[in-house]
């Protein structure tokens, strides 16, 4: 842990940023062993030690070019008062005070207050702050503020933390820079010198803890809820800072809720650099606990601190004066001598700041030319007119969207299609429009970026120090020059007053060697003079080019921005009218779904009304064709009477025998009869419904084709038009279907009836008897109608029986079934009965626990 989350915050201390290390946890669940706050006996364990370790190691290896000066402080938060550690008086007195709250501000000496600077930087007046150099003293200051720290013993913990503590260790380093100007280092030492501090805060918390299960009762108890007032506002600060929502509306942090939030300002959300350490236990009576440690750790990680360097102003500023004076020195070296390679370079500057320029201006044509090409786009689709241009992936979508199934393809028909190609149109039409603006913000940032880095070729260029610079060079030459100018009219001067003798030939030599050397130099002066007014000019005008690229720049920008404006709005008008799409798809998917329901149920009806008829008609078909063979049979009456009644006359018995098959045969011809006249008008009856429904359906479509809507009330009208085109023609077909099966079945049951009727009229009166020769013939069959039908009757009224037990039984189970609903109902009364039991009950339950959290709450909270 320390390799991965606290070496490299002592890294930092050495970069001049602040740190912060905070343990946090339940009691007894290890922040003082993990922190190392226990610090005892010169035995190396936890972060503290660790930490003093590196920072030692470390200091030993910077120490050449590096001076370092080490301060510690070690406080701690006791019942919401802060006390000072390492307070030499307090020190001696510790073996007493310590472990029982008996710590007391010594008479005379005031308490430490927290302060905060004019730079927000909070500082705590009247700690003492011990200034070490090794590893030892250090290892002392943390043993010695250990036993002075407030301990005490509880069910959880024997040598339970009763405060808060803050170790503090404070890093100044003053380091050596190389000097700006090679060999100069004598010039000014304050120069080059970096003067960094910063601070790591050791934060070792006190447990939170419950009352109950610490048994702390009396002065413990009340330590415990102090600890627990300034976790309650630590906790609170956290999730301040580390609640996003509540982030971003600027919710007031409560940091002065309690000293430990203010002191740990910095630390939460401010210049540091911070790392809390949730310390957990593994026990599951402790889970709920744990659970809180995780959830206040899960909080705590969104917290965004701002951590800088600490440089002291001084220092920053000597920084900034040591940037601008080598930035003034590359400058003066560049253009030292050799003016004209100076005036060339800046030249070729302004060539090239004029080509970028044009290059701009011509890329700002561009752009202008494609939005207006763009906006022409959007008004055209605005208008309605869909993009002509239908590639493979639009009639691959377009087939996609047809695709999927029969209801769909149902429901979404011609004008339905239509949509689909506007849809797919739009989609393709937004794609198009979203990658065109996609590219163009793209060139725009590509642009951009070219632009702000040519810019930063200039940018780096401090202009007004540079001209500035210019002209007090030039000035300086100018006094140059003038002084040279005053000293060659003085030697001009002396040479005339001198008399023409030989020592005054002589003099005048040697001033008129003087004068040449004075005339050149004024020349070479006002050589450079010339230069330098040359620089000055060539540097305004790069300045100018620079404000050129400048202003391009803003307008790229103010481009960009309208441009991601617009894409925004785009995107957000295709969201809506997708959304609305959708909506609508969805619609129509439902709507085919119950068009498909009502398909499949209408196939359904179909299919059984089919076979109904089928087997309808076979069974008429098989009576007709029954009755067909029986007519057939009679059609030769006298064959069969002559065969019965005259070829076997001799024998009594068998005519006796022949005219009872006659009477069977007659009989089952009357049956017969019945039976087909029974089917006929059966099916009649159906057919008559088939053709009105058919009449029905065919209305309907005609109403439907004129665009009328069908009359209302009508018979079988409303659930005919709620039906789908198809449906109703799916239905016609199967109507007309079977109205075709009827009429054949009824045309071949017409033309037998009408030949049996025929038949009877022939029999009629006594006609049916001529088969009886004789008065014996009468009586006999006489007897045997006499015999049938009394075996008829007997056979009937067993039937009769058999249907009144029948009855009966069918009476007994519609009561059973009767009971059986009312006892159904009963369940399902006594069943509502207990669930509403069962809920007001864990209704109960549940503000009962809430009370109990509550109180518990209250409690701790006092
Ligand atoms: N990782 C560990 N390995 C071994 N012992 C440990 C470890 N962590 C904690 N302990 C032991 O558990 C006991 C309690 O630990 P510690 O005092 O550090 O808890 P704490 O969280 O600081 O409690 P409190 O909040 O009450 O001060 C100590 O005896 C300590 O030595």
């Amino acid at each position: 842990m320390f390799e991965e989350c606290i070496a490299p915050l002592v890294d930092g201390l050495f970069q001049g940023y602040n740190a912060t290390v905070l343990a946090y946890g339940q009691t007894g669940s290890g922040k003082t062993y993990t922190m190392g706050t226990g610090f005892k006996d010169g035995c190396q364990m936890g972060i503290i030690p660790e930490v003093m370790n590196v920072l030692f190691s470390k200091i030993e290896t910077l120490k050449h070019q590096t001076e370092f000066q080490l301060n510690v402080s070690f406080i701690e938060i006791l019942k919401e008062e802060v006390q000072d550690l390492l307070d030499p008086a307090t020190l001696n007195k510790s073996d007493t005070a310590n472990g029982h709250g008996g710590k007391v501000n010594l008479p005379g000496k005031p308490s430490i207050q927290i302060r905060e600077t004019s730079n927000g930087v909070i500082t705590l007046a009247g700690s003492t702050e011990v200034s070490v150099s090794t590893f030892k003293e250090m290892a002392t200051c943390l043993e010695q503020g250990s036993l002075s720290r407030a301990t005490g013993s509880t069910n959880m913990n024997n040598q339970s933390s009763r405060s808060h503590a803050i170790f503090t260790i404070t890093l100044e380093q003053m380091r050596k820079l190389n000097p700006v100007f090679p060999g100069d280092s004598n010039l000014n030492d304050s120069m080059n010198e970096e003067y960094l501090c910063a601070k790591l805060h050791l934060v070792d918390l006190a447990g939170s803890e419950r009352a109950k299960r610490t048994g702390s009762d009396g002065m413990r108890f009340k330590e415990g809820v102090h600890i627990n007032k300034g976790l309650l506002a630590l906790g609170n600060v956290i999730s301040a800072l580390g609640d996003e929502k509540k982030r971003k509306e600027g919710v007031h942090v409560p940091y002065r809720d309690s000293k430990l939030t203010r002191l740990l300002q910095d630390s939460l959300g401010g210049n540091s650099r911070t790392v809390m350490i949730a310390c957990i236990s593994p026990a599951d009576i402790n889970a709920e606990e744990t659970l809180n440690t995780l959830k206040y750790a899960n909080r705590a990680r969104n917290i965004q601190n701002k951590p800088i360097v600490n440089r002291d102003p001084m220092s920053s500023e000597m920084l900034k004066m040591r940037q601008q004076l080598e930035y003034l020195q590359a400058e003066l070296f560049a253009r030292g001598g050799c003016s004209s390679n100076e005036v060339q370079v800046l030249k070729e500057r302004i060539a090239w700041l004029e080509a970028a320029n044009e290059d701009l201006c011509r890329e700002l044509h561009d752009y202008r030319s494609r939005d207006t090409a763009v906006e022409q786009r959007e008004t055209d689709a605005q208008d309605g007119s869909i993009c002509s241009v239908k590639t493979d992936g639009l009639k691959r979508s377009l087939h996609s969207i047809e695709s999927p199934d029969y209801q769909m393809g149902e429901t979404i028909s011609a004008g339905d299609s239509r949509d689909i190609d506007e849809e797919v149109a739009k989609e393709w039409e937004h794609t198009l429009l979203q990658n065109t603006m996609d590219r163009e913000l793209h060139e725009l940032n590509r642009r951009l970026e070219e632009k702000e880095s040519e810019m930063k070729l200039f940018g780096g260029v401090d202009t007004a120090a540079l001209k500035q610079h210019f002209g007090k060079k030039i000035m300086e030459l100018e006094d140059e020059k003038r002084t040279v100018q005053q000293e060659r009219d003085r030697l001009l001067a002396e040479i005339e007053n001198l008399s023409a003798g030989s020592e005054g030939q002589k003099l005048q030599d040697t001033h008129a060697q003087k004068l040449k050397t004075l005339e050149a130099q004024i020349l070479d002066l006002k050589k450079k003079e010339e230069n330098q007014v040359q620089l000055l000019k060539q540097k305004q005008k790069s300045d100018e080019a620079t404000k050129r690229l400048q202003d391009e720049i803003q307008s790229i920008k103010a481009q960009k921005v309208q441009l991601q404006h617009r894409i925004k709005q785009e995107a957000e008008q295709f969201r809506q009218w997708k959304a609305s799409q959708e909506k609508e798809l969805l619609q129509l998917r439902k709507e085919g779904r119950r068009n498909e329901y009502e398909r499949h149920k209408l196939q359904a009806i179909n299919q059984r009304q089919k076979m109904v008829l089928q087997r309808k008609t076979e069974e008429a078909a098989m009576a007709t064709k029954r009755l067909k063979e029986l007519l057939e049979a009679r059609k030769s009456p006298a064959r069969d009477n002559s065969a019965i009644f005259n070829g076997n006359g001799a024998n009594g018995q068998s005519n006796e025998k022949s005219l009872q098959r006659w009477l069977h045969h007659e009989l089952e011809v009357m049956v017969n009869v019945h039976e087909v006249r029974f089917e006929y008008e059966k099916q009649s009856q159906v057919r008559v419904a088939l053709a009105e429904e058919l009449a029905v359906l065919k209305q309907v479509d005609e109403f439907a084709s004129k665009g009328l809507s069908p009359p209302r009330g009508k018979n079988g009208f409303a659930r005919a038009s709620s039906m789908s085109p198809n449906a109703r023609t799916a239905r016609a077909s199967s109507l007309e279907n079977m109205l075709s099966i009827t009429s054949n079945s009824l045309v071949a049951m017409a033309s037998q009836l009408s030949e049996a009727e025929e038949r009877e009229r022939v029999f009629t009166n006594r006609g049916r008897w001529n088969q009886l020769r004789s008065m014996g013939d009468a009586k006999n069959l006489l007897q045997y109608m006499f015999n049938s039908l009394g075996d008829a009757r007997c056979q009937l009224w067993e039937k009769e029986m058999e249907l009144k037990e029948i009855k009966e039984q069918f009476k007994e189970l519609v009561s059973l079934l009767r009971q059986s609903e009312a006892q159904r109902k009963e369940f399902e009364k006594e069943l509502k009965l207990r669930e509403h039991a069962l809920a007001v009950a864990l209704a109960t339950a549940a503000s009962v626990r809430l009370c109990h959290f509550v109180k518990l709450f209250f409690s701790c909270v006092i």
